[in-house]
């Protein structure tokens, strides 16, 4: 039986009627769902679908259009952009760019103690960068980078982790080393949310998925939302979509829509 995690990581993260776009003009239409605390949910689907729009807002980095989204206002988030747009050239060490997640212990005008220095070496040993302190950024394979950012996600240690896409362009070992920490923050109790596309790596790592394209298709056990069914809904809805429409003039009071429910997740 599914032990639950020992503590609510975050609330539950709730969308009411979520519509967000850019320059008014909207890219993902009003989403509605329930997130427990705890899940480990993988976010899919077609190519342009949403996903990232999404979990931008997630992150706060996105103001929605309309609509509300409840949970992770005043919250820590450990967020991961999509290609991470971190300057490589930028002559700053593996330990310096790791430090950055020691920021909500440290402050602005905190100091940086061996305490703070034996926490960054534990977190790159953990992702397997032992001896790599010292290199500039530069100096780092693809893989290897990711690792790092990945150590600094675990020094953030928030309640909610959220990553876009963070296995595009990192070979086997790299994803599956990443994944475990993925599930060890899930066993923590944290609530992790991740951009993918391997459905495989989905059926077999995440509990929950949420498919979208451009409006919720389905959200729940990964089993029951990853069906041919679903997904030839989601290619349909997503084909359909008008780039160019202009603002939905629906309000949340009175719009509804056919292909959008409200799901509810489970850890
Ligand atoms: N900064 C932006 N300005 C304007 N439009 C954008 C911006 N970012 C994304 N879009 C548009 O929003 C829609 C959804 O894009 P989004 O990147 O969220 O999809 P995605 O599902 O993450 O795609 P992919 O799987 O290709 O990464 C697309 O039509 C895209 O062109």
């Amino acid at each position: 039986m599914h032990k639950p995690p020992p503590q609510p990581a975050v609330p539950a993260i709730e969308l009411h009627d979520l519509t967000l776009g850019y320059d008014r003009h909207p890219a993902v239409h009003h989403v509605s769902l329930r997130i427990a605390p705890g899940s480990l949910l993988a976010l899919v689907g077609p190519n342009g679908a949403g996903k990232s729009t999404l979990i931008k807002a997630l992150a706060g980095e996105l103001r929605p259009i309309s609509g509300a989204m409840s949970g992770l206002a005043g919250q820590r988030i450990a967020w991961l952009p999509q290609h991470s747009e971190l300057d490589r050239s930028f002559p700053v060490t593996v330990r310096d760019m790791v430090a950055l997640g020691l920021w909500h212990r440290v402050g602005a005008f905190g100091r940086f103690t061996a305490e703070h220095r034996r926490l960054c070496d534990e977190a790159l040993a953990a992702v397997g960068l032992t001896g790599f302190e010292q290199r500039s950024l530069d100096a780092l394979s693809g893989g290897q980078l990711q690792r790092a950012l990945f150590a600094r996600l675990i020094l953030q240690d928030a309640p909610a982790v959220l990553l876009d896409e963070p296995f595009a362009a990192v070979d086997n070992r790299t994803t599956s080393d990443l994944l475990a920490l993925l599930h060890r923050w899930h066993r923590q109790g944290k609530t992790v949310i991740v951009v993918l596309h391997d459905l495989a790596q989905v059926r077999a790592h995440f509990p929950l998925t949420l498919l979208l394209a451009r409006e919720l298709v389905a959200c729940g056990p990964t089993a029951e939302v990853l069906t041919d069914a679903h997904w030839g809904r989601a290619q349909r809805m997503h084909e359909a979509f008008d780039d160019e429409a202009p603002l939905c003039a629906a309000t949340p009071d009175t719009h509804t829509h056919p292909h959008t429910h409200a799901a509810e997740a489970f850890t």
